[in-house]
């Protein structure tokens, strides 16, 4: 069975293994370096518009930890920005690291920052989540990098949950919580073709990488850390450092929505 982690046996350098699409021709994520992206003037701004009442769940599924939403009505979507059509939030979840010094998984001319955030959306044109997965066009996903500063009283009842979620394959319910709450006040972005940056890494990922960071206190990202790779029963395994490196850009360009 496909036992892959982010430890030296299991990590990304092995992913290649059971996942060959590893060492493809559009892998994520990338280190991003603004002085060879080129503006696009043809970008739109993103048209995120989320509903809190469509969140339905928090869960430690072994890898990261995750927010699911109903994605059964176009109610809470992305359009515009560099895709055509509606694309619908199926889930968010992090990375980040052990330290303070390492955890995104894209860089920005080399600088990593503690923990990037990915909201996973998924083109409408196809049946559900798992079609579009498949497909070059399927899914769009929005980062944004987290900056140690002040306190994000926003990411507060997220980090409440963590209680009941500690060990691998625990979930609870999680309602009334609105994504935009995490989105950085400006809205630039660049934008690449890309893939799932965890196995199966699939190449069907628009990349959508926001420039401005949000916030994160030091002792919110030390309650990230609190969580567990290893399920209860197992021995303890801190779940830190769950980011794949930056791949080979292999001839992309990257584009932004500003100058
Ligand atoms: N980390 S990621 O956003 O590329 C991602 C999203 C997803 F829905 C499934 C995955 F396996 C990986
Ligand atoms: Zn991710």
């Amino acid at each position: 069975s496909h036992a892959w982690g982010y430890a030296a046996n299991n990590g990304p350098d092995k992913w290649c293994t059971d996942f060959p699409i590893a060492d493809g021709v559009r892998q994520s994520p990338i280190d991003i370096l603004p002085g060879a992206s080129s503006y696009d003037k043809a970008l739109k701004p993103l048209k995120l518009k989320y509903d809190p009442s469509n969140c339905l769940e928090i869960l430690n599924n072994g890898h990261s930890f995750q927010v699911t939403f109903a994605d059964d009505t176009d109610s809470s979507t992305l359009k515009e920005g560099p895709i055509s059509g509606i694309y619908r939030l199926k889930q968010f979840h992090f990375h980040w690291g052990a330290s303070d010094d390492k955890g995104s998984e894209h860089t920005v001319a080399g600088t990593k920052y503690p923990a990037e955030l990915h909201l996973v959306h998924w083109n409408t044109k196809y049946a559900s989540f798992g079609e579009a997965a498949s497909m070059s066009d399927g899914l769009a996903v929005v980062g944004v990098f987290l900056k140690i500063g002040a306190e994000n009283a926003n990411l507060q009842k997220v980090l409440e949950a963590f209680k009941v979620i500690k060990a691998k394959g625990k979930q609870t319910t999680f309602a009334d919580f609105d994504p935009s709450t995490l989105l950085p006040g400006c809205l630039d972005y660049w934008t690449y073709d890309g893939s799932l940056t965890t196995p199966p890494l699939l190449e069907s990922v628009t990349w959508i990488v926001c420039k401005e960071p949000i916030s994160v206190s030091c002792e919110q990202m030390a309650k990230f850390r609190g969580l567990l790779f290893s399920a209860e029963g197992e021995a303890e395994c801190c779940m830190v450092d769950n980011y794949r490196p930056p791949q080979p850009l292999k001839g992309r360009s990257v584009r932004a929505s500003f100058q």
